[in-house]
């Protein structure tokens, strides 16, 4: 995960990048973290990106990447990224 300022040096923001096999439950735990509910969820394709204010002047984004075998190859473009070193 990184931790980096914006340019307010005031607002922190965290990104967490979540990866797993298809079906381990990523994105009902995105959901369930942010809004506290189950939902029904279908395959994710490509990823989703969601923010969470966990309080006041912190945010932490969260990229929840699709796990089926076709989504795995690009999992390391997220690893290279330098916003999750
Ligand atoms: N029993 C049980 N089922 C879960 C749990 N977490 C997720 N599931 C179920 O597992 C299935 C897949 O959950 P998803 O959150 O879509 O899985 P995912 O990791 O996002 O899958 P991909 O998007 O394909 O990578 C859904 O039917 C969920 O309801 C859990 O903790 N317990
Ligand atoms: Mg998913």
């Amino acid at each position: 995960m990184g931790l980096h300022n914006t340019k307010d040096s005031k607002v922190k923001q965290g990104n967490i990048l979540m990866l797993g096999l298809d079906s381990a439950g990523k994105s009902t735990l995105l959901y369930k973290l942010k809004y506290n509910d189950v939902f029904l969820t279908i395959p994710t394709i490509g990823f989703n990106v969601d923010m969470i204010e966990t309080e006041k002047d912190f945010g932490l984004t969260f990229w929840d990447v699709g796990g089926q075998q076709k989504m795995r190859r690009l999992w390391c473009n997220f690893l290279e990224n330098k916003l999750f070193k």
